[in-house]
Parts: structure tokens; C-alpha cells; sequence
């Protein structure tokens, strides 16, 4: 789940874009980049490190033009430790593309290879979103055969890339002298929506608050196997090109991914927080009398809409008991368990009134590898706790994600194949309550219009591609360098470091 941006402006658009990306930095911290085009010249800079640390004054005049893309990137596949990895990507022919990606290919090994033998095209690193970008360049190669190239040849273009690439992909690209094409994959796994500004620039974006953020009207979401080719005289043209889409997003983007002020899909995040924890408070009820709680406490930053719901339907107080450090980035995406666990303690500090001789309940949006529950349940004991209750909004993520979340196995799952008890007692609480997954899914779901279910793959192992088995996981591990745990970027400190 990275952050993408692209637009199309008459003024220039370099800090436009950096500030979109400062909207989206919560979807990606690894790695930042933009490019702008003028005069058919892309101008890049791309490097490691959240965006403030990887653009400087000399970076930022140095992209010109009035039309560009940028991207934060959270690494799922290849190198998380690579500076080539960073995106945008580039490739000369045909015309000269850029392209941003969030999302994960399943079969992007499949892919290079058939890219190299039959193509003859060479991709230099380990990302799936190089081998993204070589298909589509290929297939617009095909496309237009040296005529000047038409927005039907993009779209047919698209639609192959369609029938060759599979799992999830939101994406921008831009062609040289051309504009902008945005699509997105036949299930909307990642989301993508498109904005208007009153001087009629246009900008696509992975979330709505960027839109918002930087003064540009929501227009629509692209839909599921939608392109959209924004021209750069700002003409628009869009075609569905997936031959049976169905918008299927990832659930996991509302639970936890996504800023709780964007609307998704028609979706508004934050009530769909709200939603989980009144679904929540009902299985709390029937696990923990509400007479044996003294207080609700969030763990800051995702869970605190569900808390509160929570708290307020059992008619508890709720009390901030943590307090969270807002100069260190989320744990959860950081690469490497180390580097989360050391986090978790730089990152959230208790307020120890709020828990002294108190039954607490603490609540998270989701407990994925345990990390933050276990710290965080030792910190309320060691600040007096008489007893600590867990709740979790979203039910035991119990598979590996495959769509562009960095959880590529089971064995790093808590849940995985354990009881709830068995995880009760690693995380070290006193009672675990956890949301299930039809009340999750009814939960958000009744928010929605036109969906036809989510991909919850990660609470129920069904892959909505339908193509995943587990020698793929197997395969789609192999692939990624930094993940496991003694792999850690030993560089990389936790906080953001200005001497990067
Ligand atoms: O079980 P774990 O593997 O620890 O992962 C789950 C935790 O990670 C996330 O928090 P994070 O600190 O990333 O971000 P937040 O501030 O948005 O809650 C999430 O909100 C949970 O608290
Ligand atoms: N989280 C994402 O969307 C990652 C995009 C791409 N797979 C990468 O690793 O760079
Ligand atoms: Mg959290």
C-alpha cells in the first residue's frame, strides 16, 4: 500500500505533488519520489526516506513542467533496502513512460522472464512494478506500430496488460509529450480516485484527502478495470477495459491503511472505524462484563474511532492512556521486525494515573504480527493495570497478503494456527476479545454501494483473484529481500534521520 499521485496542470506542479505526498505519507515511508515533465524531458528525483528528508530546495527546482507524478513507496516486493527500487520508474520507448505503482503482482517472476524471451525487454531490478512497467510499454508499442498514438490504443493497451499481469495495481503513469493514464486492476483491490481544481488542474490520487488536502474537488474513484487518459491540454478520455470487473477493495484499507478522513469507493473510512467498534462492543459484551471495566484506551494512532464507539455503546469511560510520539512513522509498515519492535517503545509512552488499580481495556484496530499488543499490554501492568483486557477491531489476520500489504508469511502471524487463547497468552493479557469476520465485513460492507464483497484475504485466506496457492506465497517470498527477520536495514533508524 503505497501512495501515488499524479497530475495534469496548466502552472507547475512540483509542489503540488510534494504536497500530496506529504498527504499520502502514511501509506508508504521508505522512499519518496517525483517526476515532472517539460518539453517531453522527464525530470526525476527519487531516494530512501520519508518526504520531507528526500526532497531539498535544489531537488524541488529542479522539477520543472506542469505535469508530473510522485510516489511514497512501503516495499512488498523486491528490495526494501534498494534506492533503484523507489519509484517512479522509467523506461525510453515507446514515446519515453514514467509509472507509479501500489499494489503487489503475483506473477511478476512469470512475467520477466516471458518479458525477456519474448519481448526482449530487460528489467534490471527485483520490483514487480519495473515488470509492470515493461508490459504496459510493450503493449502500447503494439498498440500504435509507429502511428501517432490515440487514446483507443491506450485503452487497448490496457486491456492486454489486463489479460497479462495479475493481482493488484493501482497505477499512474505518464507518457512523454502525451499526459496521463491511470487504471486500475478488474477488482479495485487498491484505491484510486480522480479530483478537479478550479483552475482546472486534474489530479489522481490513492485517497481522497489528497484532493481535499490540497484544494481540488472529489470528482470519482476509477473503477475497478477503468483507465482514465487525462491529455495534456486536460482533455479526459476513460474506457473500461477488464473484461468482467467487480470491485472487490481491500478491507484491511479500513481498518488500518488509510486516513480515516478519506472516503473510498463511496466508503467513508472513519465511520467505517466507527461501524467496527460497535460491531466490537457487542462480542466484548459477551466475553467481559462491561461492570468489570473501569476504562477504554485506544492504542493510538488507528484504533482511537473504534474506541470510542466502543466505549460509548458500553457506557465506559474513555481515557487516552498511551501517548504516542508523533515523530516516529507507523511501526506496522517499517521493514524488518526489529526495527517495529524497538518502535513500539520509542513510539507510545502510558500516562500511569490512567491505569494504576484499573481494569483496562485496550483496544487496536488489528493485531497482525503482536508486536505493538505485547509491549503495549507489559507497559499497562508495569504502570499498575489490575487487569488487562485486548480487544481488536478487525478479526485474527490469520494468511499472508499478496495484494501489496507486507505480510508475506504465515509463520510472522500470531494468530496463525493458534487459538485465540493461544494468542491471549503471548500477547501475556488478561481476556482477548477479537471482531469476527462476517461482522467485520457486514460492518463496512453495509456502507457501500456498488460492491461486490472485499478482499479479506488475510482474515479468511480466500484470494479474490482467485490464482494464489501457496507455492505462489512460497515464490512471492522468496522474491523479497528485507522482509524476514534478521534482515534488518541496520542504517535505518526508526525516527526520521535529516543526515540520511
Ligand atoms: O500486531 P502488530 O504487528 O504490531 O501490528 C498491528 C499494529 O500496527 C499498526 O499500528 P502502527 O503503529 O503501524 O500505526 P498507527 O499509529 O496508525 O496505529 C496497527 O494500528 C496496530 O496497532
Ligand atoms: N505497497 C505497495 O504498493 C508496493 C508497490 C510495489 N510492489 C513495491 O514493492 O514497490
Ligand atoms: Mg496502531
Amino acid at each position: 500500500m503505497c501512495g501515488i499521485v499524479g497530475v495534469v496542470s496548466n502552472a507547475p506542479v512540483n509542489q503540488l505533488i510534494y504536497d500530496a505526498l506529504l498527504l499520502l505519507q502514511h501509506r508508504g515511508q521508505d522512499a519518496a519520489g517525483i517526476v515532472t515533465q517539460q518539453d517531453r524531458k522527464f525530470f526525476m528525483h527519487k531516494a530512501k526516506g520519508m518526504v520531507k528528508d528526500v526532497f531539498r530546495t535544489r531537488n524541488m527546482r529542479a522539477l520543472l513542467g506542469n505535469s508530473g507524478l510522485g510516489q511514497v513507496r512501503y516495499p512488498t516486493a523486491g528490495n526494501a533496502f534498494s534506492e533503484e527500487e523507489a519509484q517512479p520508474f522509467y523506461v525510453n520507448a515507446p514515446f519515453g513512460i514514467v509509472l507509479v505503482h501500489n499494489g503487489n503482482l503475483t506473477n511478476a517472476k512469470a512475467l520477466k522472464a516471458e518479458l525477456f524471451n519474448l519481448d526482449h525487454r530487460h528489467i534490471n531490478t527485483e520490483s514487480d512494478s519495473e515488470v509492470l512497467l515493461n508490459v504496459l510499454a510493450h503493449e502500447i508499442e503494439v498498440s500504435t506500430r509507429g502511428l501517432p498514438l490515440q487514446p483507443q490504443d491506450i485503452f487497448a493497451a490496457v486491456s492486454r496488460v489486463h489479460q497479462r499481469i495479475k493481482g493488484s495495481y493501482a497505477v499512474i503513469c505518464h507518457i512523454a509529450g502525451h499526459g496521463l493514464l491511470a487504471f486500475r486492476d478488474p477488482f479495485g483491490i487498491r484505491p484510486l480516485c480522480i479530483g478537479k481544481g478550479a483552475d482546472g488542474t486534474h489530479m489522481v490520487a490513492s485517497e481522497s484527502v489528497v484532493l481535499e488536502g490540497t484544494s481540488h474537488q472529489f470528482v470519482r474513484d476509477v473503477q475497478p478495470g477503468e483507465a482514465v487518459f487525462i491529455a495534456l491540454d486536460g482533455t479526459v478520455h476513460s474506457q473500461q477495459c477488464a473484461v468482467n470487473p467487480q470491485l472487490m477493495p481491500c478491507i484491511f484499507e479500513f481498518v488500518y491503511l488509510a486516513r480515516p478522513d478519506s472516503v473510498m469507493d463511496g466508503i467513508s473510512v472513519y465511520q467505517a472505524r466507527l461501524n467496527l467498534g460497535e460491531t466490537l462492543a457487542k462480542r466484548v459484551i459477551s466475553t467481559v462484563p462491561p461492570n468489570e471495566i473501569d476504562v477504554v484506551i485506544p492504542i493510538p494512532e488507528s484504533s482511537r474511532p473504534s474506541a470510542a464507539q466502543l466505549a460509548q455503546l458500553l457506557g465506559l469511560p474513555y481515557r487516552e492512556g498511551f501517548v504516542k510520539n508523533r515523530y516516529v512513522g507507523r511501526t506496522f509498515i517499517m521493514p524488518g521486525q526489529g526495527v517495529r519492535k524497538k518502535s513500539v517503545r520509542q513510539k507510545l509512552n502510558v500516562i500511569a494515573s490512567e491505569f494504576k488499580g484499573r481494569n483496562v481495556l485496550l483496544v487496536d484496530d488489528s493485531i497482525v504480527r503482536g508486536t505493538t499488543s505485547k509491549e503495549i499490554v507489559q507497559m499497562a501492568r508495569d504502570a499498575g493495570a489490575r487487569k488487562v483486557y485486548m480487544a481488536s477491531a478487525a478479526p485474527p489476520v490469520r494468511y499472508p497478503n499478496v495484494y501489496g500489504i507486507d505480510m508475506p508469511t504465515s509463520s510472522e502471524l500470531v494468530a496463525h494456527n493458534r487459538t485465540v487463547e493461544e494468542v491471549r497468552e503471548i500477547i501475556g493479557c488478561d481476556a482477548l476479545i477479537y471482531q469476527d469476520v462476517d461482522g467485520m465485513k457486514k460492518a463496512i460492507g453495509a456502507l457501500g454501494k456498488n460492491l461486490a464483497g472485499f478482499d479479506a484475504s488475510c482474515f479468511d485466506g480466500v484470494y479474490v483473484t482467485g490464482d494464489i496457492s501457496s507455492d505462489d506465497i512460497v515464490r512471492l517470498n522468496e522474491n523479497r529481500v528485507g522482509a524476514e527477520e534478521g534482515q534488518e536495514d541496520t542504517s535505518r533508524l526508526a525516527l526520521p534521520n535529516h543526515a540520511d
